[in-house]
């Protein structure tokens, strides 16, 4: 019996592949990068089912032109905002994603973007490195400490309420925003504002986790960057478009914002190359969930979703 073809546009974890090629007969696109749709096209065709990650458009004309073989796109992320849904739910092509096990490793790498950026982490180890080090001394580096500061989180879903329970651990007071107030979130402790200004204003660490969505576009633009406390420290594990980077660039310059500790960008992998040149800024590569055992989870989460689709069931982490 010939066996379903599964399109993988980037290289998985050993252990994800081995088992997609226990279902599947296993077409790889080369090298690890976002393809082009001309690129998805030509490496998907016939393949019943394509695997993805975050930031790889899947839209419509894509969709649309892997018909009528096309049934499943399994995202190895917890992002979906790459993949038009409405079009999937038209062509019949169902899609997984990978919520939930990657939750406690976005929070750590939250809660070093906030440690490197608030205590200079990444400017200490360049000095250490420069070999210009003269020694200790009671001015150099001086950055802010957590315990007794207000950390706002911005969209308090799973990885919020992780990022929460370990800042908490800090002594951090906690405040959050969300489209609704949860009981979770008050079992941690944590504050809710109504309006995301509200929070603003309190954060002397602004974490953005909400998922990436249209609305959230330049969220953080000038006049909100206006309304947060003096010496405020800025963290985005959501996606990049959710910052003004105009505006941030221009607070961190002037001082007005502290510091800030960047995961994602606007247009990964390129990024506004004047973040480079700030010193006040911690950047990392988009690597929120990497770690091995997390993205073997991931993958595996997907790809259990497809197969138990496949056998009738209703996973959980089916989108449409
Ligand atoms: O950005 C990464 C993800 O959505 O998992």
């Amino acid at each position: 019996m010939t066996r379903a073809k599964a399109f993988l546009i980037r290289p998985l974890p050993a252990t994800v592949e081995a088992a997609i090629a226990t279902h599947f007969d296993v077409v790889r696109a080369e090298g690890d990068r976002i393809l082009s749709a001309a690129e998805v096209l030509e490496g998907a065709r016939g393949c019943r089912v394509v695997f993805v990650s975050a930031m790889q458009p899947m839209g419509r004309e894509v969709i649309a032109a892997l018909q009528p073989e096309l049934k499943a796109v399994g995202t190895v992320s917890v992002g979906y905002n790459h993949i038009d849904l409405e079009a999937c739910r038209e062509y019949g092509v169902s899609v997984f994603y990978s919520p939930g096990v990657l939750s406690d490793a976005c929070a750590d790498l939250a809660v070093m973007l906030v440690l490197n950026a608030a205590r200079r982490g990444h400017e200490a180890e360049a000095l250490v490195r420069s070999g210009k080090w003269p020694g200790y001394s009671n001015v150099q580096l001086l950055g802010i400490g957590l315990t007794g500061r207000r950390a706002g989180i911005l969209g308090m879903g799973r990885i919020g309420q992780a990022i929460a329970a370990r800042l908490r651990g800090f002594g951090t007071e906690i405040h959050y925003h969300n489209r609704r107030q949860l009981s979770a979130a008050e079992e941690l402790g944590a504050t809710y504002h109504a309006s995301a200004e509200e929070l603003l204003r309190v954060s002397d660490f602004l974490v953005l986790c909400a998922p990436g969505t249209p609305e959230l576009h330049r969220f953080l633009n000038r006049e909100r960057i206006a309304v947060l406390p003096e010496n405020a420290v800025v963290v985005n594990v959501s996606r990049g478009d959710t910052v003004d980077d105009d505006a941030l660039i221009e607070a961190l310059k002037s001082g007005r914002v502290f510091a800030a500790g960047l995961d994602v960008y606007a247009n990964e992998p390129a990024l506004d190359p004047r973040y480079i040149e700030l010193e006040n800024v911690f950047l990392t590569p988009h690597i929120a969930s990497a770690t091995t055992d997390t993205r073997h989870a991931m993958g595996m989460l997907v790809l259990n979703g497809i197969l138990a689709h496949d056998a009738g069931e209703a996973p959980e982490n089916q989108l449409c």
